[in-house]
C-alpha cells in the first residue's frame, strides 16, 4: 500500500475546501506502508519508508469500444488492480452517498461527473490497495479530469491505451450489452458520443503527442483485440516489476 502527499499550491483553489484539505493533510510522498520498513524494525530505529512509483495505465476509448472487456484480461495476464472510473461512480450511486443523486443524473444524461468526485474515488482506492499496478478505465474523460489526477495523485500514466472502435460498432453493442444500465439508450447514447468527441479527443491527442498513447484498433473478436494489447505490456515488463 502506498498514498503520495502532494505540495498543493494555491492554483487549487477553485477545488473544493474540504478536498483540498484531505489532500494537503494526508500527502507529501509516496510512500509503501504495507511493508512495514516506515516503523522501528529490530531496535535498529526508524527506516525512512522506500518510495515507489506506481505504473500506471490509462484505458480510453468511446463507449462500447470494449475498454472494461480488455482490462478484465489485462488484469488476469499482468496483475493490475484494476479501476473503472464507471464502477466506481455507480458504487457511489448505489451508497446512497451524498454525491450520489447528482451522479446518477450526470450518468443518465450522458454528461461528465466533477472531477474532484472522481479523482478522490480513484485516490481512495489506490491509497488502500497493496498493488502498485494499476489500470484505470475510463479515466481521464477530459482535460478536466487528466490535469486533476496530474495534480492531486502526482503521477503521469506510463502507458495510455485507445481503444479505436467504429462508431455503429458501439452502438451495436451498447444496445445489445444488457447491463441494465441507465445510460445504455439511444438518446443518452448519442450525448455519449457527442460528448467522447468534444471532451475525450482532446486528450487522446495529449498523450498522442506527449508519446505514450498506444492506439488499439477495437474491431474483431476479444481475443484478437487482446494480442495487440500484449505486447505493449510485455514490452514494458510489468510483470517482473519488483514489489518491495
Ligand atoms: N471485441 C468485441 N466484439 C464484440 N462485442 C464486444 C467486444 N468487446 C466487448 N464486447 C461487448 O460490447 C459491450 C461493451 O463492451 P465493454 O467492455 O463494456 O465496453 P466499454 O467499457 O468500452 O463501454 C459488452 O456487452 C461486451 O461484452
Ligand atoms: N471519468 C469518468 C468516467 C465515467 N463518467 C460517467 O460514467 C458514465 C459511464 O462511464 P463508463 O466508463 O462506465 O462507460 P463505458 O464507456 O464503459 O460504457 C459516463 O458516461 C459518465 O457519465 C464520468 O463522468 N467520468
Ligand atoms: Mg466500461
Amino acid at each position: 500500500m502506498w498514498r503520495r502527499v502532494a505540495s498543493l499550491s494555491s492554483s487549487i483553489s477553485s477545488y473544493s475546501t474540504s478536498f483540498v484539505a484531505q489532500t494537503a493533510s494526508r500527502l507529501n510522498t509516496w510512500e509503501s506502508l504495507t511493508t512495514g520498513i516506515a516503523i522501528a524494525q529490530q531496535g535498529k530505529g526508524f527506516i525512512a519508508p522506500k518510495e515507489k512509483t506506481p505504473f500506471i495505465t490509462f484505458v480510453l476509448g468511446g463507449p462500447g469500444s470494449g475498454k472494461g472487456t480488455q482490462c478484465v484480461k489485462i488484469v488476469e495476464t499482468f496483475g493490475f488492480t484494476h479501476l473503472s472510473a464507471g464502477d466506481l461512480l455507480r458504487r457511489e450511486i448505489a451508497s446512497n452517498s451524498a454525491d450520489g443523486v447528482m451522479i446518477l443524473n450526470t450518468i443518465k444524461e450522458g454528461k461528465i461527473v466533477p472531477s474532484e468526485v472522481t479523482v478522490r474515488l480513484i485516490q481512495k482506492e489506490m491509497e488502500s490497495s497493496d498493488n502498485d499496478k494499476f489500470i484505470i478505465d475510463g479515466f481521464p474523460r477530459t482535460e478536466e479530469n487528466r490535469v486533476s489526477f496530474e495534480r492531486f495523485i502526482g503521477v503521469e500514466p506510463n502507458v495510455v491505451l485507445f481503444f479505436d472502435c467504429p462508431e455503429e460498432e458501439m452502438v451495436k453493442r451498447l444496445l445489445n450489452r444488457n447491463q441494465g444500465r441507465v445510460d445504455d439508450n439511444l438518446e443518452t447514447i448519442k450525448t455519449r458520443l457527442q460528448v467522447f468527441e468534444a471532451l475525450s479527443l482532446p486528450v487522446i491527442n495529449y498523450y498522442s503527442q506527449r508519446g505514450n498513447l498506444y492506439t488499439i484498433r477495437a474491431k474483431g473478436t476479444e481475443d484478437e483485440i487482446f494480442e495487440q494489447v500484449r505486447p505493449i505490456f510485455t514490452t514494458f515488463d510489468v510483470c517482473h516489476r519488483a514489489v518491495e
